[in-house]
């Protein structure tokens, strides 16, 4: 059965850790392999991070850069190298390829959410792999994924992919930081990523010299993948042959399992695509309706308004905690949330001089995570 299969592969694989250079034997095995499952009628996107680690190689810097505008100048230097390469590599295979440089910022409208599904869908039909990285070069902090664990994850979930695997410099998850933990032990499936609090799984916060997120953001990665149907793998990427073993049953690697009843595409962008403005502290009484009555959000259950957002901006809604247990899209400003939480509905017309809408969330554009 072909399949949709998005690969992530880190920077910790892509080059030499001694001398930072590319891992040439690495990337042509993986440009085989990814050619072969093309071959095999699946449609295959490739994550590749390496922008930075090239271009730093490339200007023969010796240090990671710091400032903004030289880690943006060193992704631009590297991301067109890193892609010649690729070309270089899938064409002797003569596969086509694409470029997709993506911001968060392109994806918080719907529309550009959209329009992104759209170019996907048309160039899998064409037989093309794309190959995704972060526009870092003109990312803004705000509208940044941050790193391409999350945007893998992502990416995944646009296409509707049936796979996730992100490729990195440890074969497995492990219960700690194999780096720090002689004593850590591989786990190989993890059905639920609430199970990982129960096997007390360590995330230590090491990671390659040259690689962004750790084990902390393929886990995010791996919850946001699941979530939407995705079955996500962490393995090493030393061995990209291992991808065909592991789609034909072979248990290497961790393997997420895909949540049983995925959350629809609105509802994922809402929960993980836009980015939080603010966030509404609720009484005990609207958590309740919302968790588990599937209610919409009226005024007279937010206790505290935080941040600054208007409406149809997205919100974290938190318990008196401050644990966050759902996101939604407003109706009212923050200025207007001041003045009418705690009200009744009906008193919103005569506080605010108009008449809004009743409900502050609606539940359809609720998402509990
Ligand atoms: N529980 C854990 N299991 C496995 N690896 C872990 C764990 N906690 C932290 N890590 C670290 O995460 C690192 C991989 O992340 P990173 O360097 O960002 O890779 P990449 O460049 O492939 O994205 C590993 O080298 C490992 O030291
Ligand atoms: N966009 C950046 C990669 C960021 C990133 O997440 O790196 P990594 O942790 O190596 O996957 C780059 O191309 O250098």
């Amino acid at each position: 059965m072909t399949c949709t299969i998005v690969v992530k592969i880190g920077t910790s694989s892509l080059t030499q850790s001694e001398t930072g250079n590319l891992a040439l034997s690495t990337l042509a095995t993986l440009v085989e392999t990814l050619t072969d499952l093309r071959r095999n009628g699946n449609r295959v996107v490739l994550v590749s991070s390496g922008a930075m680690g090239v271009g730093r190689d490339r200007l023969g810097l010796t240090e990671r850069p710091r400032a903004i505008a030289l880690k943006q100048a060193v992704a631009a230097v590297g991301q067109g190298r890193l892609i010649r390469v690729y070309d270089d590599l899938f064409t002797t295979l003569k596969q086509p390829i694409a470029q997709v440089l993506l911001t968060r910022g392109d994806l918080v409208q719907r529309s550009g959410y959209v329009n992104a599904y759209n170019t996907f869908q048309q160039l899998l039909k064409l037989g093309v792999i794309p190959i995704v990285n972060e526009n870092d070069t003109v990312a803004v902090d705000e509208l940044r994924f941050g790193d391409n664990d999350t945007l893998s994850a992502l990416v995944a979930s646009l296409v509707e992919a049936d796979w996730l695997f992100m490729l990195t410099d440890v074969e497995s998850l492990y219960s700690a930081d194999p780096r720090s933990n002689p004593h850590a032990k591989p786990i190989h499936l993890v059905t639920n990523i609430q199970q990982l609090q129960e096997f007390q799984v360590e995330v230590g916060s090491s990671r390659s010299s040259w690689g962004t997120g750790g084990m902390i953001t393929k886990i995010e990665a791996a919850r946001i993948a699941t979530s939407s149907g995705v079955r996500t793998v962490i393995t090493d990427g030393k061995h990209p042959t291992n991808l065909k073993k592991i789609l034909s049953g072979d248990a290497i690697g961790t393997q997420f399992e895909p949540q049983s009843r995925p959350v629809n595409s609105r509802r994922h962008w809402i929960a993980n695509v836009l980015v939080p403005m603010g966030k509404l502290y609720l009484d005990p009484g609207a958590i309740k309706a919302i968790k588990e009555g599937g209610k919409s959000l009226l005024a007279a259950g937010i206790i505290r308004v935080e941040g600054e957002f208007n409406p149809n901006d997205s919100v974290q809604l938190c318990d008196n905690e401050s644990q966050e247990f759902a996101r939604g899209l407003v109706n009212y400003s923050s200025s207007e949330m001041q003045k009418i939480k705690g009200c009744h509905s009906e008193q919103i017309p005569e506080i605010l001089g108009y008449y809004g809408a009743e409900t502050v969330i609606h539940r359809d554009n609720l998402v509990i995570v």
